[in-house]
């Protein structure tokens, strides 16, 4: 533990040299007094793992708590990577309690990013796939880099998985049904162009994304609170319903899905590939 070293080693470690257990894993920051900036930070990639989700929705909660907060720029510490979606480790030969509780915090994590009374801009200055698209698509509005070789989109098929139902249905409402079809059966991964030809983003940038994210939180946090949220609850309300509705049907779906023994063999194969790099 961090609090066990002498406060000099504690002054003088590199942040580089902390492991994820001594690691905030998320940072808040507030440059302004309507402006919160909750900072991704758990390296190497910002995967989701049970603990980083539950982070999250922690911080999420904690910005939301000050009334005089309107709206919250999601970026990433790491220079290259948004978030790399979902922890794989997590699925892979897990116990069935600890998978359980792992998908029960995700879908906490989309539900609160999805449902937040703030108005959220993705700040993504990085690859993106999967889950780290999914964060994106939570958000009220998408900035990516314009960097051609960063990566954005749902590629679960690749790893032998699909997507679950409410990341498809989010996937749909982004982009249409037809690109969503294709994409998700093909895992397809789109440039920052193409995502912006498809609207999965909403602006592509060369200048530091960072600088026009929070450019657009300032012109998001001018709306009047009351209307703004009141339109976001009518488009979101029945995707939120629907699956706080079916929270429990989804864990079963997913527990089921991922045990099986032909999907952990996949998982397995596409981590060691991931690692051989
Ligand atoms: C009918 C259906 C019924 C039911 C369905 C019900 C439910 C649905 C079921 C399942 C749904 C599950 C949903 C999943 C969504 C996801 O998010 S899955 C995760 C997908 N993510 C990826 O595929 C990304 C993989 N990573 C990369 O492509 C690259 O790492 C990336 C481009 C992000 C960065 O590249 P680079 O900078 O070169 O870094 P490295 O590749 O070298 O990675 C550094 C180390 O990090 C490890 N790592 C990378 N990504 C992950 C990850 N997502 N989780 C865990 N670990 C990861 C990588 O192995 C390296 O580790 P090492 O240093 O080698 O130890």
């Amino acid at each position: 533990m961090l609090s066990r070293l002498s406060p000099l080693a504690q002054r003088t470690i590199s942040p580089r040299l902390l492991s994820n257990a001594q690691r905030t894993l998320v940072n808040i920051s507030y440059p302004s007094p309507k402006i919160a900036v909750l900072e991704l930070d758990r390296p190497p990639v910002n995967s989701l793992s049970l603990e980083m989700s539950a982070k999250i929705v922690e911080s999420i909660k904690e910005i939301e708590s000050n009334p005089e907060v309107q709206a919250m720029v999601l970026k990433s510490s790491n220079p290259k990577i948004f978030s790399a979606g979902l922890d794989i480790t997590e699925m892979n030969r897990p116990t069935v309690a600890r998978l359980e509780d792992f998908w029960r915090n995700i879908q906490t994590l989309f539900l609160t990013l999805y449902s937040t009374r703030l108005s959220t801009i993705a700040s993504i200055d990085g690859h993106s796939p999967a889950g780290g698209c999914l964060l994106a698509m939570s958000c009220d509005y998408r900035i990516m880099s314009a960097t051609p070789s960063y990566k954005i989109g749902l590629n679960e098929t690749k790893l032998g998985i699909a997507a679950p139902y409410w990341l498809k249905d989010l996937f749909v409402t982004t982009i249409g049904y037809r690109e969503a079809e294709v994409g998700l059966a093909l895992g397809k991964l789109y440039s920052p162009k193409e995502a912006l030809e498809i609207k999965l983003v909403d602006e592509l940038v060369d200048s530091p994304v960072i600088d026009v994210a929070l450019k657009r939180a300032d012109e998001w946090a001018s709306i009047p609170e009351k209307g703004r949220v009141a339109s976001k609850v009518m488009l979101r309300g029945a995707m939120i319903q629907d699956l706080e509705e079916k929270r429990e049907m989804d864990v079963g779906w997913f527990r089921d899905f991922i045990m099986e023994e032909g999907v952990q063999k996949g998982i397995e194969g596409y981590l060691k590939n991931l690692s051989k790099k």
